[in-house]
């Protein structure tokens, strides 16, 4: 065959961050699971699919030990998540791949097996209605899934045919009686959740069959009549498998609910509530090893002057008295795991722009960070003999990776994983300064390859969500190091609302978000841009979600930035606080008085700098509308209008079809190829061609 000579030959990039096409194409890592004698790890690996414009997840099996390569397990072009191993080894997943010995089915995501000793995985459960998740317990052979029915069902044969008449009269409608009616993206009801034991099925009689023939597992429903207050609540099931602690939400009145927690029991579905207080909503952590103590996640119920506050609580599973763990503690602590011997649990915690793993000493309270370094672990589990954890970790400088910890020593030691690490140009500095009332206020700052004194880099600064959150981890969705490759350095301030500084960095910031959070942010750019090796003149701010709102915020009360981009952003608060997917939230804290003096649709006359306006329709968190309002009054109120031609410096960028994420490979590529279009315009005054495919 002849060369093709027209075609360009390849040319790898220096790094995945100086294309688009190799960021996207990067494994993700999420979950993280250990079979019950610490010999098997199990991640879900997100690859791009054969088309490049949908991700999917297969499951990968790491070596504990470290002397292993990763594997790969499971392979299909539908994808598998949920692992849990089963006491006996069994790896059981969800998938919507086809049934392979019921190819007449429709796929729904159905619970999967992988046996211990091998050989192909297997359904052993599938329902119209399809399964969303499986815990299984630590000590015993019991499992329970979580899977929706319709309000109306009486049992399992009834939601099959109530869900196949919806389907085949094409009825997508859905009457509510009451609220949240939408979460995310996605619209709640006619289903509602319900935790289901899983059983041994019934081997249909006198049928000839192989030997390897097994019938489906049954699902026993646990939770009948609980309506919709299991939505948004998880299972925990205890060692044993006797009983399943759970977030029960319940309404209050005028729209509002907040949530109490509840045991279940396994054999017979009875349930106790087990803790409720008007002040606190209560979420279930793990059972102790000796199936006695659960860990309870304590939040504080908010006020207009009331911030949130975590702490945790041990509770008898058999009632008694809630007793407070570590309440001096200065940190709102996620409780993953219990030490084996029951001595105490292991838990990560916000701090310092890192979030760590920690031991807590239940007799005592006493608390002792394990991991050092400035990396953020999630999904932590513990070897048998409790010496060992094993978890997901990343940070500003790498992607989630699957990592060993000697509990002991807190040495840290990544394991052969299904990818490398990403090469990264440029590096990354840690930025301390004061806001205006003296309180620290930290930051990271990306500086790109080859900022200096004599070439100072343009700034962006990017300003986190939430706001109740951090610039502590690795995110897909806002890599700075895809704008290093091009040359900016970007900062990512921590101000007034960020977690991992103590409740005194909340309270500064609650109710006021026009106040501290931006003056902090403020004083971080300050701070940065008197560095030699940053250029004052070309700068940019954009912020997603509350950062849209900062950003927009920042766009009405200084010219400083050259341009401002602002993705799914808050832009009127008295319309965004009833139309978000969870207004009793927000609502707590809003104020119409708040509302009116932190809106940033106030100060529209007072923004002349360029803004590009990101929006996708099917956002439920920040409602389109804030988009739609925001680009409006831009136009038509700003200080930099439409002229008389229709012609603005302003841009919108709009998703029909993606919502509060960016989730698809390729419109992530447009959001950055547009991104880039814009500041190369405004910040450095070049022209950058917008992405082709957006067909302009
Ligand atoms: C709690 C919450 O969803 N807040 C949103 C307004 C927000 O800022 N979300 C963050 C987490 C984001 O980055 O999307």
């Amino acid at each position: 065959m002849t060369p093709d000579t027209n075609s360009p030959t390849p040319v790898k990039p220096k790094t995945p961050f100086h294309d688009l096409d190799h960021f996207v194409a990067i494994p993700r890592l999420s979950g993280l699971a250990v079979n019950a004698d610490g010999t098997r790890l199990v991640t879900s690996v997100a690859t791009l699919n054969s088309k490049c414009n949908a991700y999917v997840s297969a499951l990968w099996e790491l070596d504990p030990e470290g002397n292993s390569p990763a594997r790969r397990i499971t392979r299909s072009a539908k994808g598998e998540s949920g692992a849990a191993f089963l006491v006996n080894g069994d790896l059981l997943f969800t998938s919507t791949r086809p049934d392979p010995e019921n190819s007449d089915e429709d796929p729904v995501s159905a619970l999967w097996k992988l046996p211990a000793q091998g050989g192909e995985a297997r359904i052993v459960h599938s329902r119209r209605g399809g399964v969303q998740g499986v815990v299984a317990a630590r000590k015993a052979d019991a499992a329970v899934v979580v899977a929706e029915v319709l309000a109306g069902s009486s049992d399992e044969k009834d939601d099959d045919e109530r869900r196949k008449a919806r389907k085949e009269a094409g009825v997508e409608a859905i009457l509510h009686t009451g609220y949240p009616v939408r979460h995310w993206d996605a619209d709640l009801g006619p289903a509602e959740p319900r935790f289901f034991v899983v059983e041994e099925g019934e081997q249909e009689a006198l049928k000839p069959a192989t030997v390897d023939e097994q019938p489906q597992l049954a699902l026993c429903n646990v939770t009948v009549g609980m309506g919709t207050s299991l939505r948004n609540n998880s299972p925990c099931i205890s060692p044993d498998g006797a009983v399943i602690i759970t977030g029960q939400t319940v309404p209050t009145g005028k729209g509002d609910q907040r949530t109490v927690l509840v045991r279940i029991d396994s054999a017979t579905g009875d349930r106790t509530v087990i803790l409720d207080s008007p002040d606190y909503d209560y979420d279930a952590g793990p059972v102790s090893p000796d199936n006695s103590t659960v860990v309870v996640v304590i939040s504080r119920r908010t006020g207009p002057t009331t911030p949130p506050d975590v702490k945790l609580g041990l509770l008898p599973v058999n009632g008694g008295p809630l007793a407070p763990l570590a309440a001096d503690w200065d940190a709102w602590p996620s409780p993953a795991a219990w030490l084996p011997d029951g001595s105490g649990l292991i838990v990560t915690a916000d701090d310092d722009g890192a979030s760590p793993v920690f031991t807590l000493d239940v007799a005592t309270g006493a608390v002792r960070r394990v991991t050092q370094d400035a990396a953020s672990y999630t999904d932590v589990v513990v070897s048998p003999d409790g010496a060992t954890a094993y978890a997901l970790r990343s940070s500003y400088e790498f992607p989630p990776e699957v990592v060993r910890i000697d509990l002991a020593s807190g040495t840290v030691t990544p394991l052969p994983g299904p990818v490398e690490r990403p090469a990264l140009s440029g590096r990354l500095e840690r930025v301390d300064t004061t806001g205006e009332d003296g309180h620290p206020v930290k930051s990271y700052l990306v500086l790109p390859a080859g900022a200096g004194g004599s070439s100072p880099a343009p700034l962006l600064l990017w300003i986190h969500g939430g706001p109740l959150g951090s610039w502590n981890a690795w995110t897909w969705r806002w890599s700075p190091w895809l704008l290093a490759a091009k040359g900016y350095a970007v900062l990512l301030p921590d101000p007034a609302l960020s977690t991992g500084y103590g409740q005194k960095m909340i309270e500064r910031g609650w109710g006021a978000w026009g106040d501290a959070p931006f003056t902090d942010i403020m004083a971080a750019t300050d701070a940065v841009v008197a560095r030699p090796d940053i250029d004052e003149s070309r700068t940019a701010a954009m912020g997603g979600s509350f950062g849209g709102y900062m950003a927009n915020w920042v766009a009405g009360h200084t010219d400083r930035f050259n341009a401002i981009v602002t993705h799914a952003s808050l832009w009127a608060l008295d319309q965004f606080g009833p139309t978000t997917d969870a207004s009793f939230y927000w609502e707590k804290e809003m104020t119409p008085e708040m509302a009116l003096a932190n809106s940033p649709h106030a100060h529209v006359e007072k923004i002349s700098t360029p803004m590009l306006v990101i929006h996708g329709d099917k956002d439920y968190r920040v409602p389109i509308g804030e988009g739609l309002r925001l680009w409006y009054e831009l136009l038509s109120k700003s200080a930099l209008p439409a002229d008389a031609n229709g012609e603005t410096d302003h841009r919108f960028l709009y998703f029909p079809d993606e919502n509060h994420w960016i989730l698809k490979p390729q419109h992530a590529k447009i959001w950055y190829g547009v991104v880039e279009h814009f500041l190369a315009r405004h910040v450095l005054g070049e022209k950058v061609e917008v992405p082709a495919e957006l067909g302009l």
